[in-house]
């Protein structure tokens, strides 16, 4: 066994059963299977969405877990990872969502068989997270556009990637870009913006991609801004935004940092990671360089 590949003796799995609209019953049965075979002890908790951090706070506490595995989409992915930041227990993840965006980053299997394999192969490796305000992020954070669209799905009852694209074509015919003022050592930015996106990560889970180059170990996080754009401009964005080349279009600047503050002059709407929080009009944004664990798969170099 290599320096970074770790048997996990005693996991817990956080598992979400509405994330992605998939049912996860014999999933329960995939996971017992596998622990057994492989001599892994293991807890599932299955979230509520009501006082789940709180709750998975205070097991963690109670229990010493070798690894915690997100059974979920992005918000499942985040509630663990969040919990899990500075402490030295690696996240897991299984892709159950509508979206996946941290496992596509991650190079995790999408297909739930292979991804169960990672219970007892894998490697654990470091990761950057950010905070903002404090409030940790892994993935992707906004305000503006995208951020109006999480909200309006989160308060949707349907779920699936259908749902959002509906909501953000409807959403889309009547935005009007906000104001924003943006400080970091690497440059500054005033006026107004379609959408600006603290990226410590690449991708969304529909895989468009905003931060191509973005480095999850980097110790550097990007500031990506999509400035106002002609209506006839919309079709060009959004290839390149599905072809991993936005960072070339005239209507975006990326500014590459370790620190940065965003005042939010228009108090518009923002998320964490596909999860709503209330908007703040200062936006103190950090980095923690590697600060958390993540079980991978073996790269083929490793095999
Ligand atoms: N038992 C439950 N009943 C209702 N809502 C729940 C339950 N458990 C968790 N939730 C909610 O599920 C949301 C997180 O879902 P998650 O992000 O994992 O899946 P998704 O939205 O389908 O996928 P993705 O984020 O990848 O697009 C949170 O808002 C959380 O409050």
């Amino acid at each position: 066994m290599k320096k970074d590949e770790q048997k996990l003796h005693n996991l817990l799995f956080v598992l979400n059963p509405i994330a992605g609209d998939i049912e996860k019953d014999d999933l329960k049965e995939d996971i017992q299977a596998i622990c057994q075979e492989h001599g892994i002890r293991y807890e599932i908790y299955t979230t509520t969405g009501e006082n789940d951090a709180e709750n998975l706070k205070k097991q963690l506490g109670e229990n010493k877990y070798d690894g915690v595995f997100a059974v979920g989409g992005d918000g499942t992915v985040s509630l663990v990872g969040a919990l899990l930041i500075g402490t030295g227990t690696p996240l897991g993840i299984i892709p159950l969502g509508s979206g996946n965006g941290l496992s596509k980053d991650l190079d995790i299997p999408q297909d739930t068989e292979e991804a169960l394999e990672l219970i007892h192969s894998h490697v654990v490796r470091n990761i950057d997270t950010i905070t903002l305000n404090g409030m940790p992020s892994i993935h992707l954070s906004d305000l503006g556009f995208n951020a109006l669209v999480v909200e309006r799905f989160c308060e949707g009852d349907t779920r699936g990637p259908g749902s959002y694209v509906w909501i953000a074509l409807q959403e889309y015919l009547g935005y009007e870009p906000k104001s924003y003022k943006i400080e970091t050592e690497n440059g500054n930015f005033e006026g107004k913006a379609f959408m600006v996106t603290v990226a410590n990560a690449n991708a969304w889970g529909s895989n468009a991609s905003i931060n191509p180059d973005g480095v999850l170990n980097d110790g550097r996080f990007e500031i990506c801004l999509i400035e106002p754009f002609p209506k006839a401009a919309s079709l060009g964005i959004l290839y390149k935004l599905y072809t991993d080349s936005i960072d070339s279009s005239v209507y975006t600047k990326i500014i590459q940092c370790r620190r940065a503050t965003i005042y939010n002059l228009d108090q518009e709407v923002m998320h964490i990671d596909g999860e709503p929080v209330e908007a703040a009009e200062k936006i103190e944004v950090e980095m923690h360089a590697k600060s958390l664990k993540v079980i991978l798969p073996i790269p083929d170099t490793n095999q």
